[in-house]
């Protein structure tokens, strides 16, 4: 569906082609929201500017130009020289009538679908995930259903941490408590953090220990079978644990989404070689370094970036390189986009820097960090449980349905319900509430996780948004209806009516956005801007008590194509939509 401000900019650009030559046609037209009318065009300013002439005469000349019949209803140059833009009625109701009949809303495929890797959630083997690989989690997973649906190739990684030193010693504890410990998913192994605490204890406390986790270490690397054995064993407690709190959350991401550190080890020197033959990395200090030019420390020192440490093991970063390595030449990828904490910019920066200088990145084959915020505990610091320790996630998310079912028996329902309904919805509205205060904020600004603000059913929240949804399904199951049925025809009198339908207008833009640069919250904050619409229109226009049939026919179109809206933005964020609440 065209954005309004696209229609405008190109019928405003030829106007310019027309009054001053082929060479303005393409110049920005500066197409902005206005107070004073639907849309304001400035470019007579800036243009005025180039030609040497009055801006308000530029103005003048442009709309001389300017063939919008069928799009505006009212053209006007106001101040120094704005163009005030008012769309017509008619044209914004054939425009929210068409989606009306389009599965896809009027939002457009790519022209051109890429390979992408959307490389998000990435936990740690043997260790609890945190509220941040919660959020790289949520969002991560929106950009992968966002871009899917404007028609990329998405390939969803999640880049585990399951290899490295740490696992000689958590070898050795597993022997230590007992396989059948894990078996019996006993909470010695289960309760991740404490396991991995316990062997760091023995490891820094007992001479003996550590030597054997040492050793295990190097078994480990020279693919010892039975230690390969002992360390699947520890992957599997962990992936049992990943998966239930993906499936709790409803997140895409499966099994054969995993493609951990591990998975690149063998690709390392191989990698390695090639840095080196390339003359990219060098040895310093006994390390193998490659500087990527541009990063210097404190004193002006070139920053490295380690390769291969002295004592002959790889690094975070060489696994980064193979891994680019591997997408860039066996996955043929066209972009990488990295969901991962604020806090790796740097070493992010550097290894795509590497890898530039290596020829595996260029313009063709992009990498890019999308960088999460930390979450922040209600006390603006990062969030802990009251004991210090880090937040377990899945008892985070099991408090957030009992306090989402606290919060849906205070509020009205239209139909009672049954257990089972009743648990199925406050497990949407909790998952919802929680999803949706991820991805309201930019997911580059810091965010604080607070129950009470996400999971109130007023303002900008998840269960506002899902109550929006539930509240049209209920005028169409009262009057007897299906969305479907609902075709309208889409009239626009009421002021409400019209606000609505020109929001409608916006999804494409919402969605090529929050795609192209990653920024699922620009289809969140569009989403709200739509159930802002619809509240507006419910407290001024009567849907099935309206006056007369054709306005009521009306109406209930509008209802369809808001529901329909809303409830593809909420998919494409992941946000469930309850049918009734
Ligand atoms: N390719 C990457 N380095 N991805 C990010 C991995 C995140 C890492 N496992 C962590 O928990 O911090």
């Amino acid at each position: 569906m065209p954005d309004p401000q696209h229609v405008l900019a190109a019928r405003v650009q030829a106007a310019l082609g027309a009054a001053f030559g082929p060479s303005y046609a393409d110049a920005d037209p500066v197409i902005r929201p206005s107070s004073f009318a639907d849309l304001q065009a400035n470019v007579a300013l800036p243009l005025a500017k180039r030609l040497g002439r009055r801006p308000r005469e530029v103005a003048e000349e442009i709309v001389a130009n300017l063939d919008t019949a069928d799009v505006v209803s009212d053209v006007e140059v106001s101040g120094p020289g704005f163009i005030n833009l008012t769309l017509s009625d008619g044209w914004i109701a054939a425009e929210a009538q068409r989606t009306l009949y389009d599965d896809r809303l009027g939002v457009p495929a790519t022209a051109k679908p890429q390979k992408v890797v959307v490389e998000y959630s990435s936990p740690n083997v043997a260790k609890e995930m945190h509220v941040g690989h919660l959020r790289t989690t949520i969002v991560g997973d929106a950009i992968a259903r966002i871009l899917a649906f404007l028609g990329h190739d998405v390939v969803r990684d999640n880049h585990v941490g399951d290899w490295g030193t740490p696992f000689g010693m958590l070898i050795e504890q597993l022997l230590d408590v007992g396989e059948d410990a894990a078996a019996r998913g006993d909470s010695s192994v289960s309760d991740l953090t404490a396991f991995y605490q316990a062997a760091r204890e023995k490891f820094d406390g007992d001479e003996a220990f550590a030597d054997r986790s040492r050793s295990r270490v190097v078994a480990l690397q020279a693919g010892d079978p039975e230690t390969l054995r002992l360390w699947n064993v520890l992957v599997d407690v962990s992936k049992r644990y990943f998966n239930a709190v993906y499936g709790q959350l409803g997140v895409t991401l499966t099994d054969d989404d995993i493609k951990g550190e591990s998975f690149y080890n063998d690709l390392l020197a191989s990698t390695v070689q090639e840095l080196e033959d390339k003359g990219i990395a060098v040895i310093s200090d006994g390390a193998l370094c490659a500087f990527p030019p541009g990063f210097t420390g404190r004193e002006g020192e070139p920053l490295p970036v380690i390769i291969r440490k002295s004592d002959g093991g790889y690094n975070y970063s060489t696994t980064d390189l193979a891994t680019i390595r591997y997408r860039v030449d066996t996955e043929h990828v066209d972009r990488m986009i990295y969901v991962v904490g604020a806090t790796q910019a740097l070493h992010f920066q550097m290894v795509f820097a590497v890898a530039r200088t290596a020829g595996w990145l260029n313009d063709d084959v992009q990498a890019e960090h999308a960088q999460i915020g930390s979450v922040l505990g209600t006390d603006g610091k990062l969030l802990r449980t009251r004991a210090g320790r880090t937040v377990k996630l899945s008892e985070l998310l099991d408090e957030a349905v009992e306090r989402a079912g606290a919060a849906f028996d205070g509020v009205q329902h239209d139909a009672s319900f049954d257990a089972a309904d009743r648990l199925a919805i406050v497990r949407d509205v909790g998952m919802g509430a929680v999803k949706y205060a991820d991805l309201s904020v930019a997911r580059d600004s810091e965010y604080i996780f607070d129950f009470d603000r996400m999971i109130s059913f007023h303002g900008k929240t998840g269960p506002y948004l899902q109550y929006a949804t539930a509240r049209i399904r209920s005028i169409f199951r009262k009057g007897g209806v299906a969305p479907q049925d609902a075709t309208g025809p889409i009239v626009l009198g009421h002021p409400a009516e019209r606000a609505l339908a020109l929001e409608l207008l916006g999804i494409g833009t919402a969605v090529q956005q929050a795609g192209e640069m990653a920024e699922p919250h620009r289809l969140a904050n569009y989403v709200f801007g739509v159930a802002d619409a619809y509240t507006t229109f419910h407290e001024n226009c009567p849907v099935l008590k309206a006056p007369d049939e054709a306005t009521k026919a009306s109406r209930l179109a509008l209802c369809a194509a808001t529901l329909r809206t809303l409830v593809t933005g909420l998919d494409l964020l992941g946000v469930p939509t309850p049918e009734r609440m």
